[in-house]
């Protein structure tokens, strides 16, 4: 029985795939965890924990490193909340435009004038007046499965589009529209986007990414959409921005203390991925993977450790490895079950950058003594037994 633990609301029509070998509990030692945005880093690590499932794409709510140390495997469901949060990304180019905010909170003081009311409104319409997109220039930072969604919809709004991301996959250049143009640095994009759109991982590198220096380099008047975490921005640098008209509005998925002061900032509670098919896609994608390396031993989508597929075990016998990526490992490991009469039936060993998974069908059954053997080697984090 795998006993698993809800971080966050995680939707039903995920937990209940979840065949009679898993129980959901509220208890600390536990095989599994499901989670959303709640904050991991804090926590105590049991000893028992094999996996952790976010139903989402952001993982720095999650401390991957003591994951990686224990062996425990962090999954993430890439694309699964993406055009939800591509449809208020493309909300929010429409709210930093027209003061649509101001102007509703304004209409709404109005309430109780009778009659005055549609001439009080044709008087003060003014005020909340702005841009249109059409034709205006959308600089796109970051084209995963968000950015490139983004980008192609801005394309047929009639936007011009910039993209920037060093680091795109083959499957996002394949999905973006031909019509985007590529920006070879962060400096050649914000020097002519109207609007810039935020769709990196918050990550060492990417931190403070918009501090003043780039928004140095950026048009007068440029409107800024964070839909992807706050740490991305400096936000001294972006209040001292704003306050000047460097920058004139800055959407936001993630308010602070900070933000919610500053004036021409629109905050948003999180809500990118709240619609009910992100929430259905992600829980649903972030349990089969968590059962399929439950039950099978397979990783798919892991922001740790690699991709390993061996399908359902017809062997006598399942193992899996989690070990450091370094020389010798597989050696030890074949040695180990050599040493103890265990012939191989098949075998998988894969890495990802420090880390490295070895999955092993063996003609036998595991025994403790094998386990244990297996554990005593230098870089070995975890062993389980599959079957
Ligand atoms: N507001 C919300 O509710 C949600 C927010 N997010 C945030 O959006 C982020 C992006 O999500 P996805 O598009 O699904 O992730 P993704 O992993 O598909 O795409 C991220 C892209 O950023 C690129 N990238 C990484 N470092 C970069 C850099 N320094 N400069 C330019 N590009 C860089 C990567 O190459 C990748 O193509 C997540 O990490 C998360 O923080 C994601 C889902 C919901
Ligand atoms: O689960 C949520 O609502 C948060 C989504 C998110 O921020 C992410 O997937 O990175």
């Amino acid at each position: 029985m795998f006993k698993i633990k809800t971080l966050n609301k995680i939707a039903a029509e995920g937990l209940n795939l979840m065949e009679d070998n898993y129980q959901l509990v509220d208890e600390e030692n536990v095989d599994g965890i499901l989670l959303r945005s709640y904050k991991m880093h804090d926590m105590d690590l049991p000893d028992t924990l094999d996996a952790v499932g976010r139903a989402g794409a952001g993982v720095n709510n999650i401390p991957i490193d003591k994951c990686s140390e224990k062996g425990v495997v962090v999954f993430n469901t890439p694309g699964a909340n993406a055009n939800g949060v591509k449809e208020l990304v493309i909300a929010g180019l429409l709210l930093a435009s027209r003061d649509i905010v101001g102007a509703v909170k304004w209409a709404d003081t109005l309430c109780e004038k009778g009659d005055e009311v549609p001439k009080m409104v044709e008087a003060g319409k003014s005020n909340f007046a702005g841009p249109e997109i059409k034709g205006k220039t959308l600089g796109v930072i970051g084209l995963g499965a968000i950015g490139v969604l983004v980008a192609n919809v801005a394309k047929s709004l009639g936007m011009k589009v910039l993209g920037y991301d060093p680091f795109i996959s083959i499957d996002s250049a394949w999905n973006l529209s031909r019509s985007i143009r590529k920006s070879d640095s962060l400096e050649d994009l914000l020097a002519q986007a109207d609007y810039v759109t935020l769709h990196v991982p918050l990550i060492d590198a990417t931190k403070g990414m918009i501090n003043k220096e780039k928004i140095e380099c950026m048009k007068d008047q440029v409107r800024i959409l964070n839909f992807s975490r706050a740490g991305l921005c400096h936000e001294d640098d972006l209040a001292e921005a704003l306050a000047s008209g460097k920058v004139a509005r800055y959407v936001t998925d993630f308010p602070n203390e900070k933000t919610l002061h500053m004036s021409n900032v629109i905050c948003i509670p999180h809500l990118g991925a709240s619609t009910p098919e992100s929430e259905v896609n992600c829980a649903v994608m972030a349990v089969r993977q968590l059962m399929d390396y439950m039950d099978n031993g397979n990783i798919t989508n892991s922001v740790n450790y690699p991709a390993c597929d061996m399908g359902v075990c017809h062997a006598t016998g399942r193992i899996a490895v989690n070990h450091k990526n370094v020389p010798y490992m597989v050696s030890n490991i074949t040695k180990a079950l050599a040493d103890k009469n265990i012939n191989i039936a098949d075998m998988i060993n894969k890495s990802k950058k420090d880390w490295a998974y070895t999955l092993i069908d063996v003609e036998s059954t595991i025994t403790d003594d094998i386990v244990n053997e297996l554990k005593a080697i230098e870089g070995v984090v975890k062993v389980r037994v599959i079957k």
